[in-house]
């Protein structure tokens, strides 16, 4: 469903390439992680697989980037975004400023296409409800907090109903409620076969959620794996990307030797559960 081959990219009168020699292959109907420290390269990688580079950016590119069967540098943006959603990590950036309601933010896109007055409507009413959002229908997008603007941009682009989301740090303006529900409607947009890629620093979250986990670091993507076991790599903190609590404390029970030597480490809660179970039936109590 998408594809990087040998992608190299150097911003507009800048010297160096941000990223250099990156392929990747992302399967339809997965859910993918990028994870990576700061300035490492995320936002630019999203940009690349949904067509905003080149198309808005310019830079130098070298390499393809196919999605959904369609190569973005050959197409214009405004076809590039009928098969790849992007939502911005800066939700007041994503918001159009050409609307005064929430709900004529949400159908601006649609209108565009040409979509049904009937249709425009019901989806609307459709996304707002998924989003929790239908009470702020009428409200200005400008009028919104931070985490309210955060709902508004997905919901604007989970409407669309491209076959691909690519999402740069969706939740970081959201509270942990907030976090959870749009990780939840991230899991139903999967379920109705959305391919997801999320760029994002939660790795609890990831780990519930992404099937694949990629890392990128020194201008490519230098690893990856299934999410429990590249969640849990130590060589995460090397890269500047962390661990879950889960992992740091199961790592030291077990050196300590609390837990087997060759225990696999926990992301997230649901994988400290049977490893804390197994502990206490080992003791005896
Ligand atoms: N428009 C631009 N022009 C020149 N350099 C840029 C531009 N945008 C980003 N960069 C540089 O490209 C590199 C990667 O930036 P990018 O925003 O993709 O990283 P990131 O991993 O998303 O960072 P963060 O986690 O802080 O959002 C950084 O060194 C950044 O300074």
């Amino acid at each position: 469903m998408i594809s990087l081959s040998d992608v190299s990219y150097a911003y507009p009168d800048t010297d160096h390439y941000v990223l250099s020699h990156v392929d990747l292959g992302i399967e339809a109907g997965t859910v993918t992680g990028i994870v990576g420290a700061s300035g490492a390269g995320k936002t630019t990688l999203a940009k690349l697989i949904s067509g905003f580079i080149p198309h808005v950016d310019g830079g130098e590119l070298s390499g393809t980037v196919v999605v959904d069967g369609v190569t973005m540098a050959e197409v214009t943006l405004a076809e590039a975004v009928s098969h790849v959603g992007l939502v911005i990590q800066s939700p007041f950036n994503q918001i159009s400023g050409a609307k005064f309601t929430v709900r004529e933010e949400l159908a601006f896109g649609l209108e565009n296409l040409g979509v049904p007055r009937d249709e425009m409507a019901e989806r609307v009413t459709e996304v707002a409800g998924l989003l929790g959002i239908t009470g702020l229908l009428d409200r200005s997008p400008y009028a919104l907090s931070g985490g309210q603007q955060q709902l508004v941009a997905i919901a604007s682009m989970i409407i669309m109903r491209t076959p691909v989301l690519v999402m740069d740090e969706p939740t970081s303006q959201l509270d942990p409620g907030g976090t959870r529900m749009v990780f939840d409607v991230m899991s139903s947009l999967r379920d109705a076969g959305v391919t997801l890629v999320i760029f994002e620093h939660k790795l609890e979250l990831l780990r519930e959620h992404a099937d694949i986990v990629h890392v990128l670091a020194d201008r490519q993507l230098i690893a990856s794996g299934p999410s429990r076991t590249m969640l849990a790599d130590p060589r995460l903190e090397d890269w500047g990307i962390g661990s879950t609590r889960f992992t740091d404390a199961s790592s030291i029970a077990r050196d300590r030797g609390l837990l087997g030597k060759d225990v696999e480490l926990p992301v997230s809660l649901d994988d400290a559960i049977p490893l804390y179970r197994d502990f206490r039936s080992a003791k005896g109590n």
